[in-house]
């Protein structure tokens, strides 16, 4: 690698370096290493706090007509958390593997690489004298890990943004295990779903009808009913993993505790279930919230539910949140071809099997992909081991230029 290769890849595994991991990511940390990176590039920068401690970065370079509308670069400050037990290298090293370039850390793929790709491909695109025609702006938001409220979901909604006139935004995708790269047009929306059931206590050795315990393993045979219903159209080949309706249990709640363990002979009078639900942008809500009603927690079996939609699932003009990848999204053709310019092949777009900030994006009827440039990847995101190749890092930084230069100079329709 060049000097200026080796550079960036330092830069990568400093961001990297910083814990970024829920539930007490280190955003202060963050925001000053990239406002550092970002005045070094030469941009325009602006810190947002929406809520106490929780910085927001926007980051600018004007374009020559900035009545056009804007490019938008987003990705997010944060990280799940991680096991360093589990890891080879601890997940905040940053180590890179001299033999394989692999670099190694919690947010290497999810998302944080994304964040120094941005800057490193406007750096690069100012060294070479170019000007953009549209504004390019890149936001750096928290909490996207615990649903975006305090984040992206007020970046849309606040007037800063309205003055940014978005046109269309690349937010983060996946990494692909091909030579192909993934876009993503839509994602998922994500339910919690907590079933509660209540029934007769009593006497560990009693059979009787109508237990909280039996009730609720009743609600978990339903609902493994359907979510066998809906992998069978994903085994099948019918259906891909993020178009059907998934649903998981995430945990469960029983039992008296005593200082051993549980009260082995007591029966509990109430019993609780949780789901993590996922439903694709075209899926009738009502449909599903009539099967909880009917099947999975039927009031007559006294049992009662609390379904938490996270986030939207319309546009706000009524829409499914998802976005176009033909001619009639003028931003589409162009993104296509500057990633074929880059040399990069580009996968069938998809939904997103999880959900990200870009939910909030497309809610405001802002056209929006997801896309991380990693192909010939493992999918590691929220996995142990996670990392990113030195050389997947730097020809991603490649295809940023290409994609900020031709999406910058679009011309006005
Ligand atoms: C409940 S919104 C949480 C968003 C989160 N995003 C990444 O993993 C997800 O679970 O998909
Ligand atoms: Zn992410
Ligand atoms: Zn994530």
């Amino acid at each position: 690698f060049s000097d200026r290769e080796e550079a960036q890849i330092r830069r990568l595994q400093e961001y990297l370096r910083i814990p970024t991991a829920h539930p007490d990511p280190d955003y202060s940390a963050a925001a000053s290493f990239l406002l550092s990176l970002a005045r070094s590039v030469g941009l325009r920068t602006l810190t947002l706090e929406f809520a106490p401690g929780k910085p927001l970065l926007l980051l600018s370079w004007p374009g020559s007509d900035p009545s056009l509308p804007s490019l938008l670069l987003n990705s997010h400050l944060d990280s799940v958390p991680a096991e360093p037990s589990k890891w080879s290298h601890p997940p905040f090293s940053a180590a890179r593997d001299p033999a394989t370039g692999r670099v190694f850390a919690r947010g290497a793929q999810d998302d944080k690489s994304l964040a120094v790709q941005y800057l490193e491909a406007l750096r690069a695109l100012r060294d070479s004298g170019f000007a953009p025609l549209r504004s390019v702006h890149v936001s750096l938001v928290p909490d996207e890990e615990i649903g975006g409220a305090d984040g992206a979901a007020r970046l849309a909604a606040s007037e800063e943004f309205r003055g940014l006139n978005v046109g269309f935004v690349l937010d983060e995708g996946q990494a692909s295990p091909t030579d192909e790269f993934r876009v993503f047009y839509a994602d998922r929306s994500p339910w919690r779903l907590i079933v509660k059931a209540a029934g007769p206590p009593g006497h560990g050795s009693r059979m009787f009808d109508g237990g909280a315990v039996e009730n609720l393993m009743n609600c978990a045979e339903a609902v493994a009913r359907f979510r066998e219903s809906q992998f069978d159209l994903v085994k099948a080949g019918l259906m891909a993993a993020s178009e059907v309706i998934s649903v998981n249990p995430v945990y469960m709640k029983a039992g008296i505790p005593s200082p051993t363990g549980f009260v082995m002979n007591m029966q509990p009078s109430e019993a609780e279930l949780g789901f993590d639900l996922r439903l694709p942008p075209t899926a009738d809500p009502e449909l599903i919230k009539k099967r909880i009603d009917e099947e999975w927690a039927p009031t007559i079996k006294n049992m009662t539910y609390q379904l938490i939609q996270k986030g939207p699932i319309r546009d706000y003009a009524g829409r499914p949140l998802m976005t176009p990848t033909n001619e009639t999204n003028p931003w589409w053709p162009v993104f296509e071809q500057a990633v074929k310019s880059a040399g990069g092949k580009l996968a069938k777009p998809e939904i997103l099997s999880s959900t990200t900030d870009a939910r909030f994006m497309r809610q405001m009827g802002i056209p929006t992909l997801g896309f991380s440039p990693m192909s010939n990847t493992p999918i590691l995101l929220h996995d142990h081991n996670e990392f990113i190749e030195d050389k997947v890092f730097l020809k991603g930084i490649k295809v940023y230029e290409q994609i900020i230069s031709a999406l910058s100079s679009l011309p006005g329709y």
